[in-house]
């Protein structure tokens, strides 16, 4: 039994790629290369590089692998590209979901986790926001992923197929052996660009709007340890595999931190005070966003272990300095 994760060499997907092999599990990531990193995948792990809406390479993997779980990473990303290309994000994240689902029925695999957004609940939902909120997404980027989780409900009822969808709310971090990371240069999380900008590597932070409806009118977060979030997906895969039935989840910590809360963290961290520039509010931004984690906890049994936003930051600046050759990784390199 093998796990397919698509996305694998992605940030996110490579932290799942390495929770499953901690636990034991075998796993092979698909991944097209186009915004991840063939030294992020271990060496150990069969890496197919291809399109997740390549049907006949996909049926070939799972064949050959003997799949039978999949963990959908892979996926457009950026919330403000996809206002400008909303036919481009709706052809890779809906469509290549639409196909992955049609290939998978075809082939008889019934269990899937689904990499959702707390960008589908839109502008202002209730706080905490509870999975039954209504989903209502401000970009297509949350509308595709909206869209990807309506489809996987109907196939779920009418092929059989059990899913997981996990609803991330702010990821944040990197693997506390510093064998994964957040690698994109492009990456534009406050957290990456906070440490980034603390190492003099990136350019000075900008606060997004300090005159918000928060208590010190920035942006609040619920920011999640990514290693957390891989557990998390772990979970969900033994519930899947017991048959216990499909899920909505929110994933996050239940709580959240301001922008200067996280800028007073990397001050605590790096021992010396971040230089910010105050800026504008960012059109299209929730004031607050913070899960209400109730349910994961519930129906996963999930721990998060990583609950504390020092340790977070402290993670994501030690993987920035090990990227940049202060330190080797722990994990035996890919060859090129
Ligand atoms: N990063 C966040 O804060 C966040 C928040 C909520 C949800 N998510 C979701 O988590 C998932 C992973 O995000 P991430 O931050 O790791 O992004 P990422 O860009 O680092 O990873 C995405 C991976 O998918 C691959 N990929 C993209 N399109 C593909 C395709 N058509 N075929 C094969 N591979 C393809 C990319 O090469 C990359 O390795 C996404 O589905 C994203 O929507 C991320
Ligand atoms: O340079 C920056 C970047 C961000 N912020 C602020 O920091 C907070 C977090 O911003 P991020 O860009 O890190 O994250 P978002 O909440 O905007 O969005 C992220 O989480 C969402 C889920 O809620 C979606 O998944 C989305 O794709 C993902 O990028 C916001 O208040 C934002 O205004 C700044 O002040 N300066």
């Amino acid at each position: 039994m093998t796990v397919l994760v698509t996305g694998g060499a992605g940030y996110i997907g490579s932290h799942m790629v390495l929770a499953l092999r901690d636990a034991g599990e075998p796993v092979v990531v698909l991944d097209n290369l186009s915004t991840g990193f063939r030294e992020a995948v271990p060496a150990d792990v069969p890496l197919v590089i291809g399109d997740v809406g390549d049907n006949a390479l996909l049926m070939r993997t799972l064949g050959q692998h003997g799949i039978d779980a999949v963990a959908h990473f892979a996926a457009r990303i950026v919330a403000p590209e996809s206002v400008r290309d909303p036919l481009g994000y709706y052809a890779a994240n809906t469509l290549r979901t639409h196909g992955l689902l049609e290939t998978l029925v075809a082939a008889n695999v019934k269990r899937f986790i689904f990499s959702s957004t707390a960008a589908v609940y839109g502008m202002a939902p209730p706080t905490p926001t509870p999975e039954s909120a209504p989903c209502d997404p401000a970009s297509p980027y949350g509308a595709s992923k909206a869209m990807s989780e309506r489809i996987l409900r109907d196939v779920g009822a009418a092929y059989g197929m059990s899913y997981v969808v996990l609803r991330y709310f702010n990821v944040a971090g990197a693997d506390a052996a510093m064998r994964a990371g957040q690698r994109s240069p492009a990456a534009s999380n406050l957290i990456t660009l906070a440490v980034r900008a603390a190492l003099g590597i990136g350019p000075k932070l900008q606060i997004m709007g300090t005159d918000l409806p928060t208590p010190d009118g920035t942006g609040v977060r619920d920011y999640i340890h990514v290693s957390d979030l891989a557990d998390a997906h772990v979970a969900a895969l033994r519930h899947l595999r017991e048959d216990r039935g499909s899920l909505t989840l929110n994933c996050g910590y239940g709580h959240g931190y301001s922008v200067r809360e996280v800028v007073d963290a990397v001050n605590r961290v790096t021992g010396k005070p971040l230089p910010v520039v105050e800026g504008p509010r960012r059109e299209g931004d929730p004031y607050v966003s913070i899960a209400d984690a109730t349910l994961i906890r519930a129906k996963l049994g999930w721990k998060p272990s990583r609950d504390n936003i020092d340790l977070v930051v402290d993670h994501a600046l030690r993987w920035e300095r090990m990227l940049r050759g202060e330190r080797m990784p722990m994990i035996e390199k890919r060859r090129a």
